[in-house]
C-alpha cells in the first residue's frame, strides 16, 4: 500500500464498488474513476459488446491496460471490476498504487442487488448463484492479497456504506496531504 496515492475498491459484481464509490468519492473530495467505464468510452463498446466480440480475453487484456493507465495518475476513487483481481500484474499494480478496499457482498445480496441487471455477461445464465458462489470461492484470496480494509455494506445502503466507509478510512487512510 501507498499511503500517498488512490483509494482502489475491489470486491465481487454487485458489492456497490460503483455507487459506493461515486458518493464516497465526493465525501472524500477526489474524483472518481469506473474502470468498466473508461474501458466502455475507450472501446466505444459496452463490456456485454465486448465479451461477444472478443471473448473475455479481449475484455481482460483492455481491463489490464487501463488499470495501468488509470493508476499512473494519483488522487483518485477507482472503482474497479470484479475480477480486475484476476491478474497476478494487476494485483501488484493495485497493491502498489493505493489503498484498497474490500467491499464484501454475500451471494445473497448480489442476487438481490443484480435480480434485473443485464449488462454483466458473466451472469447471462439461468445458474446465476452458483456461477456467483463459484466466483466467491475462486477470487476470495486474491482480494485477500491486495486488500488494506474489508468492509461488510450488509444491513447498509448505499448512501450509509458510503458516509460509514469514510468515517473509517478517516481513521485508516493516511494519505499524505489530506487534511483529515
Ligand atoms: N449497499 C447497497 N445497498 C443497496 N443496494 C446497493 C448497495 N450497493 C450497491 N447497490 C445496488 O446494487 C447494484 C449494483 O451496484 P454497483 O455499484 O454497480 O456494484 P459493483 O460496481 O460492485 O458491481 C446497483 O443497482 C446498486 O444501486
Ligand atoms: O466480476 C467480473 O468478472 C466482472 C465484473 C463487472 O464489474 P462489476 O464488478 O462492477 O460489476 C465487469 O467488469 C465485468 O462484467 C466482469
Ligand atoms: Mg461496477
Amino acid at each position: 500500500m501507498d499511503p500517498a496515492t488512490n483509494l482502489i475498491l475491489v470486491g465481487p459484481m454487485g458489492a456497490g464498488k460503483t455507487c459506493v464509490g461515486e458518493r464516497l468519492a465526493g465525501q472524500c473530495g477526489l474524483r472518481l474513476l469506473d474502470l468498466d467505464h473508461e474501458i466502455e468510452r475507450d472501446a466505444g463498446a459496452s463490456v456485454t459488446q465486448i465479451f461477444e466480440h472478443e471473448g473475455e480475453a479481449g475484455f481482460r487484456a483492455r481491463e489490464s491496460a487501463m488499470l495501468a493507465e488509470l493508476l499512473r495518475g494519483d488522487g483518485i476513487v477507482l472503482a474497479t471490476g470484479g475480477g480486475a483481481v484476476l491478474d497476478a500484474n494487476n494485483r501488484a499494480l493495485l497493491r502498489g498504487r493505493g489503498f484498497v478496499v474490500h467491499l464484501h457482498a454475500s451471494v445473497e445480496q448480489q442476487l438481490q442487488r443484480l435480480a434485473f441487471d443485464d449488462t454483466r455477461p458473466l451472469l447471462a445464465r439461468p445458474d446465476r448463484e452458483d456461477v456467483l458462489h463459484d466466483l466467491a470461492a475462486a477470487r476470495a484470496p486474491w482480494y485477500a492479497e491486495v486488500a488494506d480494509l474489508v468492509f461488510d455494506t450488509a444491513g447498509l445502503g448505499a448512501d450509509a456504506a458510503a458516509t460509514q466507509l469514510a468515517a473509517l478510512l478517516a481513521q485508516r487512510w493516511h494519505r499524505i496531504g489530506a487534511n483529515a
